[in-house]
């Protein structure tokens, strides 16, 4: 281990240790700076209210459907059933490249063939066969399909079936032809509401005659990027630095099934916040920074200003705790994240990730443990989320897991929710999966 890596894992310690010891001096509804906590939520509550939020009055949560384009539905929540409008096949249709043949054999050879996508072909008579392609329609009064492996024609142009182990290939009725119907009969549902529309559901949707879908359309976010100490490109300097939530939000967001229509800098101008906020028409607004109760922190007041619901004003959790989640109006919430990087990820996944998953129709995922190699110290009170990375079947944690650091979570596969107290080595503990070490990166952000 390198001396700058001592020094890092050392501070990341550090800050566990200087906040549990602060906290234990201090009675649990109080933050370290002495601010009273009186309306922190539990970590699982809060995601709980998240969830909710976008039930209230007699609203079912999620986005009014409408009707979509199959190349824009993909990661989407079916509205209505997927109904077939077609039978599929929707004619009898040949499963091989080969012969449709007539009665038993040997055949005369039509001279023309039958292909994919050809018009009706004229029925065959008993004793006739005509070259056919997979996909092809069956003319009337074909008995079977020959495949091309398993016949040959004469010098006379007669097909006769070829042998193999000394006995000649079987040619069953019906043999190789897909009669039509045989997946679905126009009308039967072939999917319930609710379903994930994934690749194969767009390619099912268009083979059953479909060209938009009924679907709960992506909540539409808007991220409002606080501090005037960031900057957006080059080396930090003189006290100012990099934004890392500007590059960090809208393409994680988009994971969680947002469509982001708005990522703006809007530095630590209550007057800009105010602007911003009122102007917006996304289903949620993310901001970041200015949660807390520095001088230049606008998030709250400027929530007073607007008369928002603070629906979770703080929540026990370690990093992050500040985060808080409102509604700005009837069909308007905003998370706020705190400014420490990892803080931020934390709120992202307690409050934004329910949000957006009841505005979305997307069913909660499931919940699951591993077996934590090494043990992992605890607040007292808090619950910690720690970036883990999947070896096997254990979870090892990983170091640089400060609030104002992004090392750990850059290369973990998860966050371990450890219990207020922490867990020892060997400890089961539920992991939140990162959207792209399980479904590829290429699938979540499309
Ligand atoms: N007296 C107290 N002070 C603080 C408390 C507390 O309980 N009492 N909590 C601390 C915790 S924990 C956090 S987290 C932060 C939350 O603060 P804010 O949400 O108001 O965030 P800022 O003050 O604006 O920034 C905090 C920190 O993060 C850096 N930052 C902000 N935005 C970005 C960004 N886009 N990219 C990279 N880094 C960012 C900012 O420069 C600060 O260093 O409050 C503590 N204080
Ligand atoms: O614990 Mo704060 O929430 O640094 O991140």
């Amino acid at each position: 281990m390198t001396a700058h890596a001592t020094r890092a894992e050392e501070d990341a310690d550090d800050l566990d240790v200087e906040e549990a010891l602060a906290l234990v001096k201090q009675r649990p509804d109080h933050t370290p700076g002495g601010t009273p906590r009186h309306h922190a939520t539990d970590w699982t509550e809060a995601r709980t209210i998240a969830a909710r939020a976008p039930r209230h009055g007699s609203r079912t949560g999620y986005l009014t459907p409408v009707a979509v384009p199959l190349a824009s539905a993909l990661g989407l929540t079916l509205a209505t059933p997927l109904t077939a409008l077609t039978d599929l096949p929707s004619f009898d249709t040949s499963a091989m490249d080969g012969w449709a043949v007539s009665g038993p054999g040997p055949w005369d050879v039509r001279e023309e063939g039958v292909l994919a996508g050809h018009a009706a072909h004229p029925p065959l008579t008993d004793g006739e066969a005509v070259r056919i392609a997979t996909g092809a329609r069956i003319p009337p009064d074909t008995t079977a399909v020959l495949r091309s492996e398993h016949g040959r024609t004469d010098d006379k142009g007669r097909l006769h079936v070829t042998t193999a182990d000394r006995a000649p290939h079987t040619v069953t009725h019906g043999q190789d032809i897909r009669p039509r119907g045989q997946e679905c009969r126009s009308g039967d549902q072939l999917l319930p509401v609710g379903t994930l529309v994934t690749p194969p559901v767009l390619g099912m949707a268009a083979a059953a005659g479909y060209d938009t879908l009924m679907a709960v359309p992506r909540p539409r976010a808007a991220v409002f990027v606080l501090g005037d100490e960031l900057l957006g490109a080059g080396l930090p300097h003189d006290g100012l630095i990099r934004d890392a939530l500007g590059p960090l939000l809208p393409p994680w967001l988009r994971a969680l099934g947002a469509e982001v229509t708005d990522v703006r800098r809007v530095g630590d101008d209550e007057h800009a916040l105010h602007e911003a906020i009122t102007a917006c028409d996304a289903d949620v607004v993310v901001t970041t920074g200015g949660t807390a109760a520095g001088p230049v922190d606008h998030v709250h007041p400027t929530l007073r200003r607007i008369g928002a619901e603070l629906l979770v004003s703080g929540v026990r959790v370690r990093p992050g705790h500040p985060m808080l989640l409102a509604r700005t109006k009837e069909n308007q919430h905003l998370v706020g994240l705190p400014g420490n990087p990892l803080a931020a990820v934390s709120g992202l996944l307690t409050l934004a990730e329910p949000l957006l998953r009841t505005l979305a129709a997307r069913p909660a995922p499931e919940s699951y443990t591993l077996t934590l190699r090494d043990g992992v110290q605890g607040h007292p009170y808090d619950t910690r989320l720690v970036p883990v990375a999947l070896r096997g079947d254990r979870a090892l944690p990983l170091l640089y897991n400060g609030p104002a650091m992004l090392r750990g979570v850059a290369a973990a596969d998860a966050l371990a929710v450890v219990p207020p107290g922490g867990a020892k080595p060997g400890a089961e503990a539920e992991l939140l999966d990162l959207p792209w070490a399980s479904g590829g990166i290429g699938v979540c952000f499309t």
